[in-house]
């Protein structure tokens, strides 16, 4: 079957640079379930460190080469986590364009990730207009999961369903009386959670709020690899910056983390980092 007309290109030489980073495919085939999945972030910056021109504002910052990158990187994990504020800003499609896989030249969904969206408060107003519904009712991508704390009205429950998505409601378990009067959920527990419900391999897209969560000292070590790409582009003071908190030793400051295991890799105009945290 020949690939409709907006499927991505990437090519195999670049594709080899990218696997040892990757989940592997032992891990996607055994059965047993591991207590978190592989977990790539991933997303793209300005020169400046920054993921957007302003909160809630959708910013296109990797060019055709890298898009067609983070295609590839969709195509090799199960799901693709982002936070409320980026479904609400981007309207996003959290699909997979790669040429081959399903929906877009490949049979079936296969090949296309879950997406997944954190909303502890059920403030996404999903709707038979969100992309990632219209997309699943194509067949060209998998309806969302969408991970909460609160009770989700019928009508957004049945829309889901519909669909094939569906709500995971955060228990209370992981972490007591405290953790279930905050909207903060744990992302020990929400691995554990995703991990229950098969998934082996997720890469975290962002926004703001989860890449600096995930990159504060609590949870690097939860992080498997980190793939970056960064354009040459300057978006100056006032935008969505990646930014994550100091750690304090010894009664001073001490960076908050460190890559190893590092490639660069040019891809266009844009250059993408991987490696795994220290
Ligand atoms: N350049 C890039 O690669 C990307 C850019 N973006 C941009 O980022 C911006 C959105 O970022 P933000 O506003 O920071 O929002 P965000 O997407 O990080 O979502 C923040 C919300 O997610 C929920 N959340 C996150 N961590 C949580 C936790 N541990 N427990 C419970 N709830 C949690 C909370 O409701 C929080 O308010 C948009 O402008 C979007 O276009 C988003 C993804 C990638
Ligand atoms: N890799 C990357 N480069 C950018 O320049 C971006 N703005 C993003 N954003 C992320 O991609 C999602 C949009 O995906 P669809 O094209 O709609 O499938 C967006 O929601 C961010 O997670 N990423």
């Amino acid at each position: 079957m020949a690939a409709p007309r907006e499927a991505l290109y990437f090519p195999a030489s670049q594709r080899q640079q990218l696997d040892s980073y990757l989940p592997s495919p032992s891990i996607t085939s055994t059965s047993s379930v591991s207590s978190k999945p592989h977990v790539t972030l991933t997303f793209a910056t300005s020169l400046d460190s920054q993921l957007a021109l302003a909160p809630g504002v959708q910013t296109a910052l990797s060019g055709p080469e890298s898009k067609a990158m983070t295609h590839y990187l969709r195509s090799k994990h199960d799901a693709i986590l982002i936070g409320v504020g980026t479904a609400i800003a981007d309207n996003p499609s959290l699909n997979c364009r790669i040429e081959g896989v399903g929906g877009y030249g490949g049979e079936g969904l296969y090949g296309q990730p879950r997406p997944i969206v954190l909303d502890p408060k059920g403030r996404w107003e999903i709707s038979a207009e969100s992309k990632v519904v219209k997309l699943a009712r194509e067949g060209k991508g998998k309806a969302p999961w969408i991970i909460t704390k609160t009770d989700v009205g019928e009508q957004k429950r049945s829309l889901l369903e519909s669909v094939g998505g569906k709500f995971l409601r955060y228990g209370d378990s992981f972490g007591g009386v405290e953790a279930s009067l905050s909207a903060r959920m744990e992302w020990r527990g929400m691995l554990q959670l995703l991990s229950r419900e098969g998934i082996q391999g997720v890469m975290i897209e962002g926004g703001g709020v989860v890449i600096n969560d995930l990159l504060s000292a609590d949870n690097l070590e939860l992080v498997d690899s980190v793939i970056l790409t960064i354009a040459p582009t300057w978006l100056g003071r006032g935008g969505v910056q990646v930014c994550p908190e100091q750690r304090q030793g010894l009664g001073r400051s001490l960076p908050a983390g460190r890559l190893k295991d590092v490639n660069w890799m040019p891809l266009g105009e844009d250059v993408v980092l991987c490696g795994r945290p220290q």
